[in-house]
């Protein structure tokens, strides 16, 4: 996948595009007669820590919910993960997509072969403990950080940002040649683009402000890296239509687990989010809600 690199300092012209049901849908596919485990996709998450083993359980577990045919995991939390969901496997190295960095420090992540995950060809989805090891990754890297996450990796790159939130999703995912998954209560997808072209970022606002719980966004590292496993995405605009499904398919999942057994919405725990991501996933195959 080839790299662009804009200049760090100009101010892109960006235009904020919704990404809908459509969208989602073109990016998804049904598994078919003719799939096995391997071509419905294989992620491989390097996650967790001893301080955070629940991070790897979570993110394991939205990896398997967004479909992916094997999920491997490699890390300090095997025991847990595999109490919580004995399919997954703890061997072997061959991945469609890697997702690095959720609860892991940094150190923990340089521990957890980050750098050399970025230097190879795989599809890398970086969060946590990885953001600030992405300098300029030759991976096709998904960077996903929360608000303050974000300006930790622009203060790390010395990137200046205006405070308007599409512009500079725009100029550090054009700084560091990576996807950027800047997660709110509107999250915003950008590519990295030429200098000289008009930024086009995807917006999904969540649906739900009950998805602002604890460890939501180890299980959407696990979604991203699933549905890239899956559509083996071709160029950085591909992987940020991967990123912007899984975020659809994640907010989805939240209002369905927040209205699960009431039309009122009510407090939701981030394995009730996983949880409910089948039947996101259902309701985009099929074109929109059920
Ligand atoms: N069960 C588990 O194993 C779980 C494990 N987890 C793992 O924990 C690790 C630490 O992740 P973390 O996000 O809690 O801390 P960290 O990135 O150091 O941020 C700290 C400072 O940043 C700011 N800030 C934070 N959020 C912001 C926002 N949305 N918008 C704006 N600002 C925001 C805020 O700073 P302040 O604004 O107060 O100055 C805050 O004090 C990580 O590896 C993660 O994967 C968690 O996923 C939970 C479940
Ligand atoms: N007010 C909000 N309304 C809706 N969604 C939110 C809100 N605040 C945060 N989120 C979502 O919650 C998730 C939190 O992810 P993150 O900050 O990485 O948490 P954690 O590290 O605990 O997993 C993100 O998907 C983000 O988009």
């Amino acid at each position: 996948m080839a790299q662009t690199h804009g200049d760090a300092h100009a101010t892109p012209s960006v235009r904020v595009v919704p990404f809908g049901v459509q969208n989602a849908h073109a990016v998804l596919r049904a598994a078919t007669a003719a799939d096995d485990k391997y071509s419905r996709g294989v992620v491989g998450l390097r996650t967790g820590s001893v301080t955070y083993p629940g991070a790897a359980v979570l993110g394991v577990e939205g990896a398997w919910r967004a479909g992916a045919g094997l999920v491997r995991y490699r890390g300090d939390a095997s025991a847990l993960v595999l109490a919580r969901r004995p399919e997954t496997v703890t061997t072997g190295e061959r991945c469609d997509a890697w997702v690095i960095g959720s609860g892991q420090t940094i150190a923990d992540a340089e521990a957890a072969g980050t750098t050399e995950l970025l230097a190879g060809s795989v599809p890398v989805v970086a969060d946590a403990g990885a953001l600030e090891l992405v300098a300029v990754p030759h991976a096709p890297t998904v960077m996903t950080p929360h608000a303050g996450e974000f300006a930790r990796v622009a203060r790390a790159n010395e990137i200046g940002l205006t405070g308007d939130n599409a512009v500079d999703v725009a100029t550090v995912s054009a700084a560091l040649g990576a996807v950027i998954v800047l997660k709110r209560s509107r999250t915003l997808v950008a590519a990295p683009h030429r200098a000289d072209d008009q930024a086009e970022v995807w917006s999904i606002t969540v649906e739900t402000p009950w998805l602002s719980t604890a460890g939501t966004g180890d299980v959407l590292a696990g979604m991203i890296g699933s549905v890239i496993a899956q559509r083996r995405p071709a160029g950085f605009d591909e992987l940020a239509l991967c990123a912007a499904t899984a975020v659809f398919l994640h907010s989805r999942a939240g209002a369905l687990a927040a209205t699960h057994g009431s039309v009122t919405p009510h407090p939701i725990v981030a394995m009730d989010v996983a949880e409910m991501v089948p039947l996101a996933v259902a309701e985009v195959l099929c074109g929109g809600a059920e």
